[in-house]
């Protein structure tokens, strides 16, 4: 049982408590039944020897044990899964955290969302039902042991009757479940789309036609949801009208049936019937819950499979992170040998692939690189900064080859201003903030007037664009890292400011010892660097080199 396992994986779960808890308000549930029977069928003998306050003593003791054992499993089961829950919604995050940029590019953030938010959710909701499932399953296994006590043939004719109803719905799972997971992938199209309006909620309001278009797919997605959702909802239901069809069955069958099979008394035909009746409450739990119980387990197949999608790569990083705890604060030089790396190939597209790249970067030099679009820019600096793992070559650090046992403490020689930058409020892992330094950064990126920063946060970060890029440039500059990458940084800034970033901040930071790697266009400044480089289709070359065609080496 998927679900089972993936919550067992997280946390232990007292299966002997769990057992013991379900019989026994089954057991105290079924005796109800069999105390209304025998006070029914004997009243007049009870009354008159005046029993029936022994009786009535009893069955409030039996209600009372049903009422506590089940308010305890219901507890329990509610902590065990909240506490699953926890564990496993932190471990997704780690795994997130720890996975590679090309593995969570290929997972889709859309899957990520869906499955963080609305699966588990799905799971938790169902927690207080399985416990209702497992305690109705115990209670229809002590009726039935009742009604075999007292006839074998009804219980025989019961059994044959509920295997039928089961197998019928077995019949129909693999339908279910593929009905489900066209649901799921329309799920992950509809987060996709409404990020779409979300995200480009400008874009979408100056073009009608954009919009129409955006609104037809969402309708087209939603609509495959809902006929999805409507066939499973449907089997689901069809399963409900026969479970209670085949219900219905069973006690007309004790009626009509066992008295034909067996040599049965009137009292004891009473007894199953009214034992039979009394299965209507556990069956109609079981055969309702289905629904619920099948969501869950295809929420936690769709769990374990993000799981397992993340994990591989997370585990490997997860070593990595023990292995390798330094921080560096200074190098020397940075080496790429024959670094290569390739894009997974999409449909028929022919893959692009940049290298092999060879080149040394040294400290305290100042890098510009430039190139077309898509000639892979970006892709060199994801390579560069170990964000891609190379798939050919290697990156030499001070002469040492960047392994999985460093690769985590050569990261962290970089700090970046990417092209499609995220700006956090929050000045995650800038822990010694001196306020003067601030303040004179601050002044420096003349933002002083816009923005502070309170207890580790920017006081506000609804800004223009160009002065949120500010913003970053301030938050790298406080992880004061060896090398600064800039992924054309000063494309939005003002002519002034764009003057005084090549001719006042990457100076500066030059002359704190910093390196710099930065993709430009801007030629009026490109004067400024020690080294310029060019990126065509791939190829890295030096400027000089480019005219003629030369590679770098
Ligand atoms: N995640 C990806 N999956 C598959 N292919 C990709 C991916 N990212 C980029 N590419 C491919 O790599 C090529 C180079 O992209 P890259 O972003 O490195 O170029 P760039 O030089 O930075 O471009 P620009 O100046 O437009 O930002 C693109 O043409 C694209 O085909």
């Amino acid at each position: 049982m998927v679900l089972y396992e993936l919550i067992r994986r997280h946390i232990q779960i007292k299966k002997r408590t769990f057992f013991a808890l379900g019989c026994i308000s089954g057991l105290a549930n079924a005796l109800v039944l069999a105390l209304i029977n025998n006070v029914a069928a004997n009243i007049s003998d009870i009354n008159k020897e005046n029993h029936i306050l022994y009786y009535l003593v009893l069955f409030s003791l039996t209600i009372a044990i049903y009422g506590l054992t089940q308010q305890r499993l219901m507890t329990k089961a509610a902590q065990m899964v909240e506490r699953a829950i926890d564990k496993l919604r932190v471990d997704l995050f780690e795994s997130i955290r720890h996975t590679e940029l090309s593995t969570l590019e290929k997972v889709g953030k859309e899957r990520i969302f869906n499955t963080i938010s609305k699966e588990l959710q799905t799971i938790s909701q169902s927690a207080q039902l399985f416990v209702i499932i497992g305690q109705s399953i115990s209670l229809v296994f002590f009726t039935s042991l009742y009604i075999a006590w007292h006839s074998f043939v009804a219980f025989m004719v019961i059994s044959t009757l509920i295997m039928v109803g089961a197998s019928i719905h077995r019949l129909r799972a693999n339908e279910i479940q593929r009905n489900m997971r066209i649901s799921f992938d329309s799920e992950n199209q509809l987060i996709h789309r409404l990020s779409d309006l979300l995200d480009g909620f400008k874009e979408v309001k100056l073009s009608e036609p954009r919009a129409e278009d955006l609104e037809r797919e969402y309708r087209r997605d939603s609509n495959r949801a809902r006929r999805a959702k409507t066939k499973t909802q449907t089997l689901f239901a069809t399963d409900f009208i026969l479970s209670q069809i085949t219900f219905f069955t069973a006690t007309g069958a004790m009626v009509f049936i066992v008295p034909m099979l067996s040599d049965v008394y009137t009292d004891v035909v009473i007894k199953v019937t009214t034992a039979s009746l009394f299965l209507i409450g556990p069956i109609t739990s079981i055969v309702g819950g289905i629904p619920v119980f099948t969501t869950a387990t295809e929420a936690a197949q769709n769990v374990l499979a993000l799981e397992r999608d993340l994990k591989t790569i997370a585990d490997q990083q997860h070593t990595e992170r023990l292995k390798s705890t330094e921080n560096l604060t200074s190098f020397k030089a940075i080496t790429m040998q024959g670094a290569f790396y390739q894009h997974q190939k999409k449909s028929s597209d022919r893959p692009f692939s940049v290298g092999p790249v060879d080149i040394t970067f040294e400290q305290g030099k100042t890098t510009f690189i430039t190139g077309g679009n898509g000639s892979g820019k970006t892709t060199f600096i994801r390579m560069l900064t170990g964000l891609y793992a190379l798939q050919g070559g290697q990156i030499l650090l001070n002469g040492q080859a960047v392994t999985d046992d460093n690769r985590l403490a050569y990261r962290s020689l970089f700090t970046a201003v990417f092209a499609d930058f995220h700006l956090f409020q929050q000045l995650y892992g800038i822990r010694d903030l001196s306020a003067q330094e601030i303040d004179e950064w601050l002044d420096f990126l003349e933002m002083r007037a816009k923005v502070s920063i309170q207890e580790g946060a920017f006081s506000t970060i609804d800004l223009s664009s160009g002065q949120r890029k500010r913003l970053a440039l301030l938050s790298t500059i406080l992880e004061n890292r060896p090398i600064y990458i800039f992924d054309e940084w000063a494309a939005d800034q003002d002519p002034i400011f764009r003057r005084k970033f090549y001719e006042q901040v990457l100076p500066r930071l030059k002359a704190r010892g910093n390196t710099i790697i930065a993709i430009t266009h801007d030629d009026a400044y490109f004067h400024l660097a020690d080294t310029h480089l060019k990126m065509e289709e791939g190829q890295l070359f030096t400027h000089q080199d480019s005219e003629s065609n030369g590679v770098l080496s």
